[in-house]
């Protein structure tokens, strides 16, 4: 089930009695109700700018609206928190995870008993010139679960908009990074992460990830040619359902991003979407472990592949 709180506010009770009525007969129904409570996950849609509190609210407006409608576990884009109008005004902001900024929002988990996947946090770098772009996932008792530093820095020049250079201000990390939570086991990735399949493919098949996070600020540019094909590929070829939160419309003079927040299951097919035109917003689905199972099962290329197990290379 799939649907955009925006249009259709929920609860976790009604949304249960709803997926079992819909015209089944009264056995059908009658074992329905005994099934677990639905995995719910939501991917919210911000346009966040330099203004930390202004972020905050928005935040916790999307994250009380999610947990009222029974979602698990919900995920913000990249910079949720704060997006720089001038060279170097993320790195005066950053704090380290036990700071104020990033403490605030373990209450909000708290406070709201929801998971939180944090996609994009200027966390404290290694030095006073470098920041690192890191995601970090709170359980709903506003606990760091797990961190992930962006492994892929954005320094690119993009054709008709402009030369981004994040690795600047921000240091790379070094390490993949999985975690269990109530949804499944998570892959933690961020933004342009998303060009990188062997990322990806480390964490389906080495890792056993099921819901693989793309937490993004995409440019406007690259999020028209490349998003959604580059995200349903990433969930077709690793089974795993692909929830990405998308930063969406202008922070300011220089900047705008692609939105088109999505989640997808592990066959590729969109399972909600908040477009881009949409600036700020949840939207939600139920996360089926079984459907995963099923796809796996039937094409089986876990057991299928080949290259980079076995295969040698011919001389050129
Ligand atoms: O600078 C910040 O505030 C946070 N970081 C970002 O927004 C990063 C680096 S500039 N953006 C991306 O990775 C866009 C990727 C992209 O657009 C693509 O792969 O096409």
């Amino acid at each position: 089930m799939a649907f955009s709180l925006r249009f259709a506010p929920t609860n976790l009770a009604r949304a249960r009695v709803f997926r079992c009525s819909s015209a089944a007969p009264a056995a059908v129904s009658a074992r329905c109700s005994m099934a677990a409570p639905p995995l719910r996950v939501g991917v919210a849609q911000m346009t966040s700018t330099n203004d930390l509190e202004a972020n905050y609210n928005t935040c916790s407006r999307l994250v009380k609206e999610a947990a009222a409608g029974g979602v698990n576990l919900l995920c913000l884009p990249e910079s949720f928190s704060f997006v720089g109008a001038k060279d170097g005004e993320s790195l005066k902001i950053a704090q380290p995870l036990d700071g104020p900024i990033m403490q605030r929002y373990c209450s909000l988990a708290r406070e709201s008993n929801i998971w939180l996947s944090l996609g994009g946090f200027q966390e404290k770098g290694p030095d006073d010139s470098h920041q690192y772009n890191t995601h970090v996932l709170l359980d709903s008792s506003g606990n760091i679960r797990k961190t992930y530093r962006k492994i892929h820095l954005f320094d690119v020049d993009v054709p008709g908009n402009m030369v981004y250079k994040e690795s600047d201000a921000t240091a790379a990390g070094e390490s993949i990074v999985v975690a269990e939570s109530p949804v499944g086991l998570l892959g933690l990735t961020v933004c342009y992460d998303l060009r990188f399949p062997e990322l990806y493919q480390q964490l389906r098949f080495q890792h056993q990830a099921q819901i693989l996070l793309v937490p993004s600020a995409f440019t406007k540019v690259t999020g028209e040619a490349h998003w959604e094909i580059l995200l349903r590929a990433r969930a077709i070829e690793t089974q795993c359902y692909v929830v990405a939160a998308a930063q969406a419309g202008r922070h300011n003079e220089k900047r705008e991003s692609y939105g088109d927040s999505l989640i997808i299951d592990p066959w590729g097919i969109v399972i909600a979407r908040l477009p881009d035109r949409l600036a700020t917003g949840v939207a939600v689905a139920d996360i089926d472990l079984s459907r995963i199972d099923s796809v796996r099962t039937r094409m089986p290329i876990a057991q299928h592949r080949r290259i980079g197990n076995c295969l040698k290379t011919q001389s050129a």
